[in-house]
C-alpha cells in the first residue's frame, strides 16, 4: 500500500482531527482550464478522452498542479454505465450528452444486461490504475457514479432534459418498467464502483444531479431506495483503510435525513441550504461537503475570501467538512479565481481545527 501523504480529504469524511479544512472541487478538470483544452483537442473527442487513460491520467493530475488541492477526482462520466449497456452514447457540440438508442419499452429494458466493469468498463478501470500509480499517495482518489434515477433520466429521455416528459410519464404510467431499469442500473453500479474501489479508488460518491426533479414519494421510491441499494452493496475497506460514501442528491436539501439513515459516511450539499442548518439537522451522523454557489467564482476575490469565511464558520469548529462547490465549475471561470478559493479555504479553514 503506498503511503497517503495528505489524508485530510478521508480523515474529514471520517470525522477524524485535521489541520484545517479539505476541498475539492466538482468538475476541477474541466473546461475552464486552457491545459485541459488542449488535451481534450489533443484526444479528438470527450469519450476518446475518457478511453484513453494516460490522457485522462493527465487531465485528471493538471488542476493538482496548479492548486493546493486535497483530493483528486477520476476523470471520466456518469454516462460510461448506460453507455456500456449498448444505448451509444456521443456528445454533440453545445447541446451535451446524447443517446442513439434510447430506452423506451419494457422490451428495451429487458434486453439491458449488466456490463462487466473488467470488459466494457475497462477503460475506466485502467484509467484508475494509472492515475493512483501516478499519484503516487499525494492525495487520495475519488471514484464516482451517477444515480440509477440520473442515469435512466438519460437513457430514456436520450438527451438531457428540463421536463423529464418520457421518464415522468414512464414513472407514473408503467412504474414496473422503470423499477427493472433502476435495479439493474443499481446492480450494475454496484459491480462498476466495487471494480473502481478494487482498482484504487478511494471513496465513492454517487451523483444524483436529477434527484431533486421527484416529489417527496416518488424521490423515496425511485431514487433513494436505489442508492440505499448501492450504499448497502459497495465496499467499505480496501488496503486496511475505510472507503467513505458519499450520496449528493441536487436540490435534495429537504431529504438530508433520509439520505444519512442510508448510512452513507458524508452527504454532498448544493448551495440552496445554509450549512449551519444541514449541520444541525444531520451533522451528528454524517460528514458534509459543500457548499458555495458557482457563481460566486464570477465574483472578486474579496468577495471569495468573504464567501468562503462565511461558509466555513457556518459549519463551525471541528472536523468533518469538505468544502466544495454546491456543483461543477462553469467553463467561464477564469482559473485564477479557483486559486483565490482554494487557498481561502485552507488559510480561513485552520481556525476550525486542531490536529490534537
Ligand atoms: C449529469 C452529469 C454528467 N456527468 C457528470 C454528471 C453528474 C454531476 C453533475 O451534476 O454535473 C459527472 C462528471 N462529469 C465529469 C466529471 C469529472 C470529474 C470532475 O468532477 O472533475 C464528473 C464527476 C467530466 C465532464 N463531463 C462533461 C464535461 C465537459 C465535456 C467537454 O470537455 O466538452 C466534463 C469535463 C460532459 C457532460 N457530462 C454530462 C453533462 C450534462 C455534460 C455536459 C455536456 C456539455 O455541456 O456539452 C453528464
Amino acid at each position: 500500500m503506498t503511503e497517503l501523504k495528505n489524508d485530510r480529504f478521508l480523515r474529514a469524511l471520517l470525522k477524524q482531527p485535521v489541520d484545517t479544512t479539505p476541498i475539492w472541487i466538482m468538475r476541477q478538470a474541466g473546461r475552464y482550464l486552457p491545459e485541459y483544452r488542449a488535451t481534450r483537442a489533443r484526444a479528438g473527442s470527450f469519450m476518446d478522452l475518457c478511453k484513453n487513460a494516460d490522457l485522462a491520467c493527465e487531465v485528471t493530475l493538471q488542476p493538482l498542479e496548479r492548486y493546493a488541492l486535497d483530493a483528486a477526482i477520476l476523470f471520466s462520466d456518469i454516462l460510461t454505465v448506460p453507455d456500456a449497456m449498448g444505448l451509444g452514447l456521443y456528445f454533440s457540440e453545445g447541446e451535451g450528452p446524447r443517446f442513439t438508442n434510447p430506452v423506451q419499452s419494457m422490451a428495451d429494458i429487458e434486453k439491458i444486461g449488466i456490463p462487466d466493469p473488467e470488459g466494457e468498463l475497462q477503460y475506466v478501470m485502467n484509467a484508475v490504475r494509472t492515475i493512483r500509480r501516478e499519484l503516487d499517495g499525494r492525495v487520495p482518489l475519488i471514484g464516482f457514479t451517477g444515480s440509477p434515477w440520473t442515469l435512466a433520466t438519460y437513457m430514456v429521455e436520450g438527451c438531457s432534459s428540463k421536463e423529464f416528459a418520457k421518464i415522468k410519464g414512464m414513472l407514473y404510467d408503467t412504474p414496473t418498467a422503470l423499477h427493472l431499469l433502476l435495479d439493474k442500473l443499481a446492480d450494475s453500479i454496484i459491480l462498476y464502483l466495487n471494480a473502481q474501489i478494487a482498482a484504487g479508488a478511494q471513496a465513492a460518491m454517487i451523483f444524483d444531479t436529477w434527484g431533486g426533479s421527484l416529489t417527496p414519494a416518488t424521490y423515496r421510491e425511485f431514487s433513494l431506495r436505489y442508492m440505499q441499494k448501492i450504499v448497502d452493496g459497495v465496499t467499505r475497506e480496501n488496503d486496511g483503510r475505510k472507503v467513505p460514501v458519499i450520496l449528493f442528491t441536487k436540490g435534495g436539501a429537504q431529504w438530508l435525513e433520509p439520505m444519512t439513515e442510508t448510512g452513507c459516511d458524508g452527504l454532498g450539499l448544493d448551495w440552496t441550504i445554509n450549512i449551519a442548518e444541514a449541520r444541525a439537522r444531520v451533522g451528528d451522523k454524517v460528514a458534509l461537503q459543500g457548499n458555495m454557489d458557482p457563481c460566486v467564482l464570477y465574483a472578486s476575490p474579496e468577495v471569495i475570501r468573504q464567501q468562503v469565511a462565511d461558509i466555513l464558520a457556518g459549519y463551525g469548529q471541528g472536523s468533518g467538512h469538505v468544502f466544495n462547490l454546491g456543483h461543477g465549475i462553469h467553463q467561464h471561470i477564469d482559473p485564477e479565481k479557483v486559486g483565490v478559493l482554494v487557498d481561502a479555504v485552507h488559510e480561513l479553514g485552520k481556525q476550525y481545527h486542531t490536529t490534537a
